[in-house]
């Protein structure tokens, strides 16, 4: 890079730093929710990227939470068990030999990894699923679905007394039955669930899409509750994304107050959305 390119990178970025002001003003203590998916995650550099914006949002003040799915990572397992999977809807059809594996990859393998990855930036985070600590309490989503679960009593105690200790709670979506019995949550519903019970300022949904696409594909920037219904209606939005813009509607609904669809896979995603007037990815609000 010639010296002259070199000083106007430097002072671009100096900009985006100074510019950066405000927003850090505005989430300052603020609650901020991101559900990492599945197809969000990628590959180890990926990881590393997303687990060094969270560390870094904690230390300008925010209070991250974050929910993972790992929706192909189950499938991945399911697949060498030879155990068949269908989706109704976005949803997992949960047996009770198809439970055993997605608390077993959930529980342990991606959310050790997230964690991993973030204490390994030098941050202080602490895997949980919405088994602990009466986190999340389920009754059956649809009987149709078999052991998926709805949130029915979400208590974030445990998260506020992480928050105090300056650590980073990384949820499994799971949840405990009334009888002693463990549900498999969308990641997104879950996502939502814990938004809403900590009135989060935001809810940031990181997929592998740039957004919600319109009919003819592209991405809407700002959108209103009843647009989400009636594009779901007239199915526009379809498959994995019907979570999540239900998700979106319920959060809203429950208290936080905007949701964020964005694409996981672009670099520093949540940084540019939190820290940038450019932000990313489709807002839905009331
Ligand atoms: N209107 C829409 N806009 C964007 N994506 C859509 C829409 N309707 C359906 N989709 C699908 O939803 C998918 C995202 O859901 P999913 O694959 O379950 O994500 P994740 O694993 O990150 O939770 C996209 O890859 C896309 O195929
Ligand atoms: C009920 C249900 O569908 N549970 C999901 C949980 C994981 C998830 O949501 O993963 P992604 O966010 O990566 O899709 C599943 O079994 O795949």
């Amino acid at each position: 890079m010639k010296q002259r390119d070199m000083n106007r990178d430097w002072i671009s970025t100096a900009r985006t730093l100074s510019e950066a002001l405000p927003y850090l003003q505005r989430y300052d203590d603020a609650i901020v929710v991101i559900k990492f998916g599945g197809h969000a995650m990628g590959d180890d550099e990926a990881m590393e990227t997303f687990a060094r914006d969270v560390v870094l949002m904690r230390q300008v003040g925010v209070n991250p939470v974050i929910v993972h799915g790992g929706g192909p990572m189950i499938n991945e397992m399911l697949e060498k068990l030879a155990i068949k999977s269908d989706f109704v809807n976005g949803k997992r059809v949960t047996d009770e030999a198809t439970m055993e594996v997605v608390e077993m990859v959930l529980s342990g393998r991606v959310n050790k990894r997230i964690v991993q990855a973030i204490n390994a930036q030098g941050g202080r985070a602490v895997g949980l699923s919405g088994k602990d600590a009466n986190l999340v309490i389920c009754d059956p989503a649809d009987p149709a679905l078999g052991l998926v679960g709805a949130p029915s009593q979400v208590d974030p105690g445990i998260l506020h007394t992480l928050f105090k200790d300056d650590a980073i709670p990384v949820i499994a979506p799971l949840g405990a039955g009334r009888s002693g019995e463990t549900y498999n949550i969308n990641g997104d519903t879950m996502a939502g669930a814990i938004a809403a019970a900590l009135k989060a300022d935001r809810l940031l949904l990181l997929t592998d899409v740039d957004g919600v696409r319109d009919a003819s594909g592209h991405v809407i920037t700002d959108l209103k509750a009843d647009q989400v219904r009636a594009m779901t209606a007239d199915g526009t939005i379809s498959g994995g994304m019907i979570p999540k813009t239900e998700t979106a509607l319920d959060a809203i609904a429950g208290g936080v107050r905007a949701v964020v669809i964005l694409d996981g896979r672009v670099p520093n995603a949540p940084l540019l959305e939190l820290f940038t007037e450019h932000g990313a990815g489709s807002m839905i609000r009331a």
